[in-house]
């Protein structure tokens, strides 16, 4: 794996949800040696300066993520990136799951550099290379979008995997507190830049029991 080329970029890693296509939580399942977050993470540590993973359940995850993580990590000593948890609350007293926009909103606010790489914890086939070239691409996009995105063959977002710019959260608080819940419809009222992508591949997420029997058959 590539060293990290690129400063001033932070990564949100996205780790909550119900898991319920999958049956148990994904963010704890293992493709190889380490779990689906450990990989994500490490993707997102070769890439962004500081990685805040945004998630209801600190305690579940802190241990796998943490100083013994860290210290086991064959691929520490080359990658100094930090990892932050930040603590994602309900929105309401009837809240219970608010979903990946509201956890990304959540994270946001913490978020100080221009650029922030999105992820689901999901993501098994990230490749650095793949991310990091997207990235040189960003001193060059103009001045009112607000992310870059690949498209599925549906011409929808991939909304987990991508740049958002920090002002994004201005025009995303306000979707928010009208309600608004769905990626897709938010970014139907903005300007984003698709990126390039010749292997889609990249984008497979694990979202039941055969999908990471997939994963896992492609990792050996
Ligand atoms: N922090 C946070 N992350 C979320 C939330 N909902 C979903 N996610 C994350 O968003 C990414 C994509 O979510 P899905 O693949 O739909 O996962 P899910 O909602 O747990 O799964 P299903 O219940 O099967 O739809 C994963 O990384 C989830 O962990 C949330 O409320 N908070
Ligand atoms: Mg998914």
């Amino acid at each position: 794996m590539q060293s990290k080329s690129n400063a001033n970029l932070s990564a949100i890693v996205l780790a909550g949800g119900q898991s319920s296509r999958m049956g148990q939580d994904k963010a704890l399942i293992a493709i190889g040696q380490r779990t689906l977050l450990q990989q994500v993470c490490e993707v997102a540590q070769h890439c962004a300066d500081v990685v805040y993973v945004v998630t209801p359940w600190i305690d579940r995850y802190q241990p796998l993520l943490g100083e013994s993580w860290e210290s086991a990590s064959s691929h520490r000593s080359e990658n100094s990136t930090k990892i932050r948890f930040i603590q994602e609350h309900p929105l309401s007293q009837d809240d219970i799951m608010h979903g990946p926009l509201v956890g990304f909103a959540q994270g946001l606010v913490h978020v100080e550099t221009e650029w922030t790489l999105l992820l689901a914890c999901d993501l098994p086939n990230l490749r650095v290379e793949v991310l990091q070239s997207w990235l040189m691409m960003l001193p060059n996009v103009d001045a009112q979008t607000i992310a870059l995105l690949c498209k599925n063959s549906n011409g929808w977002w991939e909304a987990l995997c991508g740049f958002y710019r920090r002002r994004s959260l201005e025009k995303l608080k306000p979707f928010i507190e009208q309600g608004g819940r769905s990626f897709q419809r938010w970014l139907d009222q903005e300007l984003v830049q698709e990126l390039p992508i010749s292997q889609p591949d990249i984008l497979f997420n694990c979202n039941t029991p055969a999908d990471v029997e997939q994963a896992r058959k492609l990792a050996r």
